[in-house]
């Protein structure tokens, strides 16, 4: 593909990233340190493992709604096959949700926002899965230490959907054309602003095994 198709294709992608962010960068930094009260995280732990699952599913409900939304504005997403479109959102929406979540996380006092303010893991407890919400922010420290501006962060979600190793994809090359250029795009993106270095970083990180991805 041409440079002009690559430059094009991270235009769309950042557009399509800030349109469906959900929450905009700059808000979420400004509550960084909005922490809740011990006697708020204390009303949480007090909580049913049913009220607080209902809670949080629904969020996460929520913000998987954005990602789709991400996905369709994508170019090049809506010209795979609808069933290809099905294969990588549900392989890879909950991932991509994980990823963008580091936007929300202060890896400086390990919370993440919640509900208004940020929550540390205890907050959690009486979801009664402490090890799945011990690794969620583990994964959101290590997204944190690969330092990934806004715009990268939203090349690197794109390429963690479209991702022709996806089971059960019908048109597998045309996912994979798709594929390389995203991977052009932030290639061009790092090398733009002299940071192609931690790309070898980014290449290792991939997003979680679906042991962990609760759908
Ligand atoms: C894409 O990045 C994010 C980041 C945080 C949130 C969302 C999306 C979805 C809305 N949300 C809310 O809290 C909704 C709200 C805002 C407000 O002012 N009042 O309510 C957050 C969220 O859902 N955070 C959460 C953090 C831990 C968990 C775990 C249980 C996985 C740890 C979780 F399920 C949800």
């Amino acid at each position: 593909s041409s440079i002009m198709e690559i430059e094009n294709l991270t235009q769309n992608v950042l557009n399509a990233h800030r349109q469906t962010c959900q929450f905009r960068f700059e808000d979420l930094q400004l509550l960084r340190w909005e922490t809740f009260t011990r006697n708020e995280v204390y009303s949480y732990q007090r909580k049913s493992m049913e009220e607080m699952w209902e809670r949080c599913a629904w969020r996460i409900t929520d913000a998987i709604q954005y990602i789709v939304e991400f996905a369709k504005k994508m170019d090049g997403f809506m010209q795979l096959s609808q069933n290809d479109q099905i294969v990588l959102l549900k392989a890879g929406a909950m991932e991509v949700l994980l990823v963008r979540m580091c936007r929300a996380f202060n890896y400086q006092n390990n919370t993440v926002f919640f509900e208004g303010k940020y929550a540390g893991p205890e907050l959690f407890k009486s979801l009664g899965c402490g090890e799945l919400i011990n690794n969620f922010f583990t994964f959101s420290q290590n997204m944190c230490t690969l330092g990934l501006l806004e715009p990268e962060l939203a090349l690197f979600a794109a390429l963690v959907l479209v991702d022709s190793s996806r089971p059960f994809l019908q048109e597998k090359d045309k996912v994979e054309q798709l594929q390389k250029n995203l991977e052009l795009a932030l290639k061009n993106l790092m090398r733009k602003s002299h940071r192609e270095g931690i790309l070898v970083k980014v290449r290792k990180t991939k997003p979680l095994d679906s042991k962990l991805s609760p759908i």
